[in-house]
This record gives structure tokens, C-alpha cells and sequence, in this order.
């Protein structure tokens, strides 16, 4: 059995569907990672083959404001987990993400999985401090990923793409920045990856995200040409949408090493995996079904 965190969240939600009975979901309000010793319990009496640790505090903007929890959920929790997993003997799987690599603006080839880590502001830095808690413990993987969408859990925040159509459904002009690039990627494609991944005793670091790369403003434009609905949408700089948290300006990351590495299928183009997910959605949400 593999015991998933953040089971009501994109992810872990996602990994939960694929896995079905495979798989025991935790999360908020019964599994508090701030409660360490209720962590210990849960993990000690469930016993699991592995544990996958999707959970996380993924507010980019608002950890800016309350640094302090969410380092303690994203790295000292993480470092409860990574004893644990040492103790019961069972690997851990870490999800983290590309803005590890927050401090190269200027670069131009994806990042291996070796090159040194940049994060920039509290959520970036919180999970690269997971990262190295989770180091601590041998049978690991860290996997790396970027710009997740897909079926909102129970209790998600949105995600791009869904914050794209709701804005193009309100009739406004819409202003993207046009100057991060990365890899923004469908949950089916990463959770599958996943499962490939912990079929293989090649622990390690491993970057997983949709084929290609883009900017915002092109990934929202791919959205709307899709969906052919008529919005209006500009292109703008990372200064002029002033958020709170800095961003990365370039986090492609390379996935030739899982690809090398792990015997799964290739993943797929990023445009090939929106394309794919707004198709699917149209059967989640059919009372949203795409009208423009
Ligand atoms: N979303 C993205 O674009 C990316 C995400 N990642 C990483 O991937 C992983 C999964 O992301 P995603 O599925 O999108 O995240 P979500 O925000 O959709 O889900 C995270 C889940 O963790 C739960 N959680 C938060 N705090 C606690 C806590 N104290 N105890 C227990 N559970 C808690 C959340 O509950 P609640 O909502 O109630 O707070 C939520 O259900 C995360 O580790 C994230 O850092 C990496 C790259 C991109
Ligand atoms: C809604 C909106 C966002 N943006 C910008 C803000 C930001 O730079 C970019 C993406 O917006 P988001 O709010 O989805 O960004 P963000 O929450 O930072 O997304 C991230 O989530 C965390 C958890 C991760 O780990 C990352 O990989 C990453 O994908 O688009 C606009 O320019 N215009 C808009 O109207």
C-alpha cells in the first residue's frame, strides 16, 4: 500500500484515481503535517510500501506573508516524513518544483537535474529545504515538476488554466506575462510518470513535466485558440504584473534523464496535453461545457 499526502489536492488526488486501492489518501483535516506526532501515528500504524509526499503549502504569493508555516509544512514536516520513511524502510517520493531554479534569468538550456539549485522568495525556498531533508534518507526520489492543471481536489486553489477560463469567461482584456518560461503540465501525464518512476529502484532526483516549453501569455493563447473563444489577451513583463513573489524567469527543466532512466512512454508535447485536458474537462465540468 502507498500512503499519498495531499490526497485532496491535484496531485495527490490524481495519483489516489490512478493508483484506486493501491493507494491510501491523507490529508487536511484528519492528517495535519503540522502535527508531527499525529504524522508519526498515521504513517507507524499504516505501514506502507511507500510513501508519496504531494502535499504541500503552494500559495507562491501568500507564503511571502506567512514564511513561518510554510517552511514548517514544506520543509520541517518533510524532514518528519524522510524519518519516517527511514524508520519504517520505505521509499520516499518527494514532489518539488521547478522554481528550485529561480536565480538564472538570463539562461537558456533546461536544467539537469544536477545543476545547482536558485530558489527565489519563501515557497521556492521552503521546498528546496525539503528537498534536502528528504536527501537525508536514501531511498528517495524527488521528483521536479512545473505549472501543474488538471481536476481541482476538493479543497485546490485553481490553477492556471481554470483561473484562464474563468477570466475569459468575465469578458475582460486579459495581461499574461510574456517573459517566464517553463513547462506548465497536465497531472495525468506527471502522476503517470510517477508511478512509473516508483516501479524502478532508481532513487534520485528526476525532472518530470509535458514535452517542450512555453511562455504564460502563449500557454493562456494556446488555452483560448483551443477553446476557440475570441479573448482579448496581452502580452506583459514580470514588473508590470507585480506579484508579491518572485517567479523564475527561465525553469525549463530536462526530463532526459526519466526518460533514459525508466521504461514508460515518452510525455507528451505540452500543447498535446492541454489539448488533452480540456477535452476531458469538457466531461468533468459538463454544466461548464466550453460555450465561449
Ligand atoms: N501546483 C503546481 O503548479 C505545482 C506544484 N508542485 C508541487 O507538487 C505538489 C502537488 O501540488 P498540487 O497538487 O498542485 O497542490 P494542491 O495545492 O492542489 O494540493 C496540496 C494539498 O496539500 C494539502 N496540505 C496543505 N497543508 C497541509 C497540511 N498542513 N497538512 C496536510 N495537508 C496539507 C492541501 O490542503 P489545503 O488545500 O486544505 O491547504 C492540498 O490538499 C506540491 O508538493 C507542490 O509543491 C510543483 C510544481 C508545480
Ligand atoms: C492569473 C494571471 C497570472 N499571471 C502570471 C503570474 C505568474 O507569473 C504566472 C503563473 O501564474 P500562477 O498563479 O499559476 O503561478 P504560480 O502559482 O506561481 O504557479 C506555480 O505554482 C507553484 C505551486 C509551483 O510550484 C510552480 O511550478 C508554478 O507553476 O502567470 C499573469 O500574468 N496574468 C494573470 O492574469
Amino acid at each position: 500500500m502507498i500512503a499519498v499526502t495531499g490526497a485532496k489536492g491535484q496531485l495527490g488526488g490524481e495519483l489516489c484515481r490512478q493508483w484506486g486501492s493501491e493507494a491510501v489518501g491523507l490529508d487536511l483535516p484528519e492528517f495535519d503535517l503540522l502535527d508531527f506526532d499525529g504524522v508519526r501515528r498515521t504513517l507507524r500504524e499504516l505501514r506502507p510500501h511507500a510513501i508519496v509526499h504531494a502535499a504541500a503549502y503552494t500559495a507562491v504569493d501568500k507564503a511571502e506573508e506567512e514564511p513561518d508555516r510554510c517552511f514548517a509544512i514544506n520543509a520541517t514536516a518533510t524532514g518528519v516524513l524522510a524519518e519516517l520513511a527511514r524508520e519504517l524502510n520505505c521509499p520516499l517520493l518527494y514532489v518539488s518544483t521547478d522554481y528550485v531554479f529561480g536565480g538564472e534569468p538570463f539562461r537558456t538550456e533546461p536544467f539537469r537535474e544536477e545543476d545547482p539549485a536558485s530558489p527565489q522568495g519563501v515557497y521556492a525556498t521552503s521546498k528546496y529545504e525539503g528537498e534536502l531533508k528528504v536527501l537525508a534518507w536514501e531511498k528517495h526520489y524527488i521528483v521536479r515538476t512545473c505549472g501543474l492543471y488538471g481536476r481541482l481536489g476538493a479543497n485546490s486553489p485553481g490553477n492556471f488554466v481554470e483561473t484562464m477560463i474563468r477570466l475569459g469567461r468575465s469578458g475582460k482584456s486579459l495581461r499574461v506575462v510574456d517573459d517566464q518560461f517553463c513547462t506548465p503540465s497536465y497531472v495525468v501525464h506527471v502522476a503517470r510518470a510517477i508511478r512509473y518512476l516508483l516501479g524502478t529502484s532508481m532513487f534520485g532526483t528526476f525532472h518530470i513535466v509535458n514535452d517542450g516549453f512555453t511562455t504564460w501569455y502563449r500557454f493562456a493563447c494556446e488555452i483560448f485558440r483551443l477553446l476557440n473563444w475570441d479573448v482579448e489577451i496581452s502580452p506583459i513583463t514580470t514588473e508590470e504584473y507585480g506579484a508579491k513573489a518572485p517567479r523564475p524567469r527561465f525553469s525549463v527543466l530536462d526530463t532526459s534523464k526519466y526518460q533514459r532512466f525508466v521504461d514508460a512512454p515518452p510525455l507528451p508535447h505540452w500543447k498535446d496535453a492541454l489539448a488533452e485536458y480540456l477535452q476531458e474537462r469538457e466531461k468533468l465540468y459538463p454544466r461548464n461545457k466550453v460555450a465561449g
